[in-house]
């Protein structure tokens, strides 16, 4: 895997781990570096993947994350690496061009994909309409964007990179709030069934020191 680490604040192991996927060319790697630069850079090497460890404030919680910018395409010989990453993300954001009709009909594929890879567990995972900008170059509407995210069960947002109107900011934080409260909720489930077998076992050895 062509995964190269770059730590754009020096942060600790991650709270929430990402991964932002999407057919070439939608700007996952704009979107990404317009979230931690602030800067919009117009050309990336599409054959690269990069992760970056980041720190942000999530209603006023310091969240530690890393985000892993994916390349390539998600089936044939690749398959592998993907499941790899799908096994390692909690959250995903799946990004398509407003002005790519393939790159949308994509989104739904890599939700199929994801569900399959994560099963039993619910995907966190939200959709990103990226390239708003190009106004006269869109092909998909707002419409067919919600009714998309309402049939995967996933937030949408739209936005641009290149305009940096803060949605890649809204979106992430979203999924990291999701995120946390899906890993709270675990815990909580681990933590009651975990009680419940110490008090089981209690019980027991004082059964059988009552029966003794
Ligand atoms: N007009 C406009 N162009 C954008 C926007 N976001 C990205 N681009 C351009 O779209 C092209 C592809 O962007 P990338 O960020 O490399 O896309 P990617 O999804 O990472 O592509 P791969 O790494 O090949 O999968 C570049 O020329 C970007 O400058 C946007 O919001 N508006």
């Amino acid at each position: 895997m062509n995964n190269h680490q770059r730590s754009a604040s020096g942060a600790k192991t991650p709270d929430v781990k990402l991964v932002v996927m999407g057919r070439m060319g939608v700007g996952k790697s704009a979107l990404v570096v317009r979230y931690l630069t602030r800067r919009f850079i117009w050309e990336y090497d599409p054959t690269l993947e990069f992760s970056y460890k980041h720190q942000t404030l999530v209603d006023d919680d310091v969240v530690s994350m890393e985000i892993l910018d994916t390349a390539g395409q998600l089936y044939g010989d690749n398959r592998r690496q993907w499941e790899g990453h799908v096994r390692w993300g909690d959250g995903f954001l799946l990004v398509y061009s407003v002005t790519d009709k393939q790159s949308f009909h994509d989104v739904g594929r890599m939700k199929e994909f994801l569900d399959e890879a994560k099963k039993p567990r619910n995907v966190t995972a939200v959709i990103l309409a990226n390239k708003m900008d190009l106004k006269h170059e869109r092909c998909i509407s707002t419409d067919e964007g919600e009714k998309l995210a309402q049939e995967l069960s996933c937030g949408y947002f739209e936005g641009s990179a290149l305009l940096g109107d803060g949605v890649i900011s809204e979106a992430i934080e979203e999924l990291c709030r999701e995120v946390r409260r899906r890993k709270m909720m675990e815990n909580r489930t681990r933590r009651r069934s975990s009680s419940q077998m110490a008090k089981q076992v209690f019980s027991r050895v004082l059964t059988k020191i009552y029966n003794s």
